[in-house]
């Protein structure tokens, strides 16, 4: 049973995919204390946040069991993300849920700013009939910038367009030909600050996107421009925006987002020309049930089949990319517990080549998967997928990916090359379809080996008798033997042998063979498998 909280108000119904498995236990504790948040947290797997919940160090610290916190919405700049890849904790979004309702309220927030909306009806529904003092302007054939094309700027744009305004784009991965295609113009900020009536941003903040709009760029842009914030509080800098109103140069703005929240700025939320909503972007019903949902289904998935599709701290790999490589994700990890075992040295340099289809792919996951299993063998078992990379870097370990189309007579094989010093050991395998994996490979010599829970490594020389020797020995300790595996370099040469069997190999068996005449190594590995694998 996994337990999950969820600490801001999120649709219920968006909680489906929690509430009816059995698998998941739900609370809903919301409006908690930092302090009471750091003492519940203790008890749970996985936590789910809206913008309100501060997810701190402190917090993650605290927390024993959880492995996902989920962001129902866009912006992750209340979780410390540092400190859940540190803990191992990965870290969701609901990327998409909320961008047609923070779309929406951008145009209501431009519209509203445009006509006076907010300050018409304070004035009427406070008994006055004023007219004149809420004159305002048109969208029709005005210059809008919008700064951050992404999801919620392009739908901004596209709307835009359908007030017939001219729209200027500035993102750094807007292309010429996306613009075009979109019937819009790319521009720099100095083009738009030059140009713009209206400047909307849907950048998320950043150290390179704190103050965007400040002083200096406030001055560059036309008199009279109105400016819109429904991304995050502290893009455009709030003092600087309100001595800008006050001064006359900047006509008013709409801002629905705040460098604090609630706000404490009172030039900015009781200034006549702002129009201010408390951080009203995305909720809508429709929006919320969405960003519910998503990561509702995304937390069962994580904990059920290990699929995860929004990741923040993990490497973005598609659905397409994760079914390509799906056979390969327990079988790497499975050769890489088996070299570990009986390597034993810690590897200093880890060097990994994909051939063959997999040259094509995004192998990244793969990749963490097998670097989590070395390391896995001297570290504590707080090492997972998300916090792998760290670790390596904070051991100063090196790695090593290489490609190659060449399939090495298999559609895809991996290899992993391990070295401490100047030993060295390598593995390979490969999947077959319809078949299973296979490892083919172990320290230059070819096999074709089902991984399977308990095995023998013998390394020995090539000699009659060995195997009778073996066999006798471990028929002594009770001990069953599936199946074997053997490969030599040449006859009477340098020879492995692998034994599958159906128990632990007790030490004092072990050394019992190790004394044979001829044989220099006897490792026992015991690997995971899973149960559908045996
Ligand atoms: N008010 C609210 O309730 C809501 C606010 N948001 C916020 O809106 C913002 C945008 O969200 P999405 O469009 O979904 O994100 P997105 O990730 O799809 O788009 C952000 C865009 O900003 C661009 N960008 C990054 N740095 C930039 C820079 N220095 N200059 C120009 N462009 C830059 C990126 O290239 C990207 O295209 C986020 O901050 C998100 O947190 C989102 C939903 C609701
Ligand atoms: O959850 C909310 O209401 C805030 C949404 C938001 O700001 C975001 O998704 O970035």
């Amino acid at each position: 049973m996994y337990k999950v909280i969820v600490t801001d108000a999120i649709s219920e119904t968006g909680l489906h995919a929690l509430l009816s498995n059995s698998n998941f236990e739900v609370d809903q504790a919301t409006g908690l204390a930092p302090a009471d948040l750091i003492e519940k947290i203790k008890d749970y797997d996985a936590l789910i946040v809206r913008s309100q919940t501060q997810v701190t160090r402190e917090v993650i610290q605290a927390a024993d069991h959880l492995k996902v916190i989920a962001r129902a919405g866009v912006g992750v700049d209340n979780i410390d993300i540092d400190a859940a890849t540190e803990k191992g904790v990965i870290v969701i979004n609901a990327p998409a849920g909320n961008t047609i309702a923070a779309t929406e309220h951008t145009m209501a927030m431009m519209l509203s700013l445009a006509r006076n909306i907010p300050q018409a009806y304070g004035s009427l529904t406070a008994g006055r009939w004023d007219r004149k003092l809420y004159k305002g302007v048109e969208l029709y054939q005005k210059t809008l910038g919008v700064v951050g094309m992404g999801r919620i700027g392009t739908e901004v744009a596209k709307r835009a367009k359908g007030f017939e305004m001219n729209i200027l784009g500035y993102d750094p991965f807007l292309t010429e030909d996306r613009a075009k295609k979109m019937g819009i113009i790319k521009a720099s900020l100095d083009e738009i600050a030059a140009q713009a009536d209206f400047i909307t941003v849907h950048t998320p903040l950043t150290a390179e996107t704190r103050g965007l709009i400040d002083a200096d760029y406030l001055a560059k842009t036309k008199k009279g421009v109105r400016l819109i914030n429904c991304a995050r509080g502290g893009i455009i800098d709030e003092q600087a925006l309100v001595d800008a109103v006050n001064s006359g140069h900047v006509a008013g703005a709409a801002i629905d987002v705040f460098e604090h929240e609630p706000p404490e700025n009172t030039g900015l939320t009781q200034n006549p020309s702002i129009i201010v909503t408390p951080h009203l972007g995305a909720s809508t019903a429709e929006a919320q049930e969405k960003v519910a949902q998503s990561v509702s289904e995304e937390i069962v998935g994580i904990f059920e089949t290990g699929s995860v599709q929004h990741a923040i701290n993990l490497p973005h790999i598609s659905a397409t990319v994760q079914q390509k490589i799906k056979p390969y994700l327990t079988l790497s990890e499975q050769m890489a517990e088996l070299l570990m075992q009986i390597f034993k040295d810690a590897p200093e340099k880890i060097k990994i080549n994909y051939y063959g289809e997999l040259f094509l792919e995004d192998t990244g996951l793969l990749t963490r998967q097998m670097i989590k299993a070395l390391l896995s063998f001297y570290l504590d078992g707080s090492i997972n997928i998300v916090n792998v990379m760290q670790v390596l870097k904070a051991h100063s370990l090196s790695y090593s990916v290489q490609k190659n189309a060449a399939h090495k007579g298999f559609t895809n094989f991996i290899e992993l090359e391990i070295a401490h010093g100047d030993k060295k050991a390598t593995i390979a395998c490969t999947y077959l379809p319809g078949f299973g994996g296979r490892i083919v490979s172990i320290n230059g010599y070819r096999l074709d080996m089902e991984p399977e829970k308990y095995l023998l490594y013998i390394s020995h020389v090539d000699v009659p008798g060995i195997i009778g020797n073996v066999g006798s020995l471990l028929g002594k300790s009770g001990i069953n033997i599936g199946s074997m595996y053997v490969g030599r370099q040449a006859v009477g040469g340098q020879a492995i042998m692998i034994l599958t069997v159906d128990k632990p190999v007790p030490e004092t068996a072990r050394k019992e063979i190790l004394s044979i005449e001829d044989l220099q190594d006897v490792e026992f590995v015991a690997i995971d498998v899973p149960e559908e694998q045996n």
